[in-house]
């Protein structure tokens, strides 16, 4: 293992987080000429968020007023071994100016940048800036098939853009008609739907991927094959089978105590912040989770919340 050097990157967001900033890294440097998150390597003694500051001040003129931790990759460069802790960043003071950079370029979450060649370690994480901050879990068990399909309707046509059909106790039958409205509905309004378990089943109802419980994940050799595949996370070592399998992201709880689950405590904030700290996996916090906890989750790194009844 060659040198290890700690980066933090940050990911700019605008629009909402419907746009991320690439800069390109200028003559002269290591990698001149490819597409990277603003940022550099920790000085002696700074921790990730005070580099993260430092770093934007001096390439991009701006006082970051907000970042939340995100995601953490390594990679294996010819140099050295990189390890790179992501922040999301939505508040900032000042105009950013190119004092580093070669150029800039906003990109839109979820599609392909159009600018190349990115840094190879950074490949990977643009599909995690398309995960939205709310995951909805359906409930039509509880709430019955026909009022749900009419709460996911409504939800959809507003901000809701990411559905797991779980509802595994009901009839297989009935499962599979519901999975087929809840596929059709939300893709009609641009959202994704994973099924819970059920690899032929999603097939068959044409979802967008596969959410496999934990038992699943210990289970598995090797990442199913859907464009998108999450697992249900209790523990440090499930969130890293999940991010040896390749997976998309991760739901890790209960954090909070829940009804869903009444014989469990709940990690707490310290400790889902504490397990999530390096995972090169988003990683959703869940159990009970209201909407208006996202920004208290992704302060602690979290992806944002997984939500049964709050959505
Ligand atoms: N800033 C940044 N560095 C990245 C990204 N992805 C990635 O693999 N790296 C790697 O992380 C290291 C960061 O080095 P850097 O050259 O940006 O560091 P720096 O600003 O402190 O520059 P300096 O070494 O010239 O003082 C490089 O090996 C770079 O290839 C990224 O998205 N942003």
């Amino acid at each position: 293992m060659g040198k290890i050097v700690e980066v933090a990157a940050a990911v700019l967001l605008r629009r909402g987080g419907r746009e991320f900033l690439l800069a390109q890294r200028p003559e002269g440097k290591v990698c001149a000429g490819f597409w990277e998150f603003p940022g550099g390597k920790l000085e002696p003694g700074e921790t990730a968020r005070q580099a993260l500051v430092r770093e934007l001040e001096e390439e991009l003129g701006i006082h970051v007023t907000r970042a939340w931790p995100w995601i953490t990759k390594r990679y294996t460069y010819p140099h050295a071994d990189v390890h790179l802790k992501f922040f999301r960043i939505t508040a900032w003071e000042g105009d950013i100016r190119p004092l580093e950079h070669a150029a800039f370029q906003w990109v839109a979450a979820g599609e392909e940048p159009g600018v190349a060649p990115l840094l190879p370690a950074n490949g990977p994480i643009l599909k995690g800036l398309a995960l939205p901050d709310h995951y909805a879990l359906t409930l039509a068990e509880e709430r019955g098939v026909e009022a749900e399909l009419a709460r996911l309707e409504r939800a959809c046509q507003g901000t809701l853009r990411l559905i797991q059909v779980r509802d595994k106790g009901l009839p297989p039958e009935v499962r599979a008609s519901f999975a087929q409205k809840v596929v059709d509905l939300a893709h009609a309004q641009g959202a994704k739907v994973l099924i819970n378990d059920d690899e032929a089943l999603a097939r068959l109802v044409g979802a967008d991927g596969l959410h496999c419980t934990s038992t699943t994940l210990a289970g598995l050799s090797a990442r199913p094959d859907f464009p998108w595949v999450a697992a249900s996370c209790h523990s440090e070592a499930e969130l890293a089978r999940a991010a040896e399998l390749d997976l998309d992201f991760a739901v890790l709880g209960p954090v909070l105590p829940t009804p869903s689950h009444p014989q469990a405590e709940g990690l707490g904030w310290e400790r889902f912040a504490a397990l999530v700290q390096d995972s090169p996996l988003p990683v959703y916090a869940l159990g009970g989770m209201r909407p208006d906890m996202a920004i208290p989750a992704k302060e602690r790194g979290a992806q944002g919340v997984g939500l049964m009844r709050g959505w």
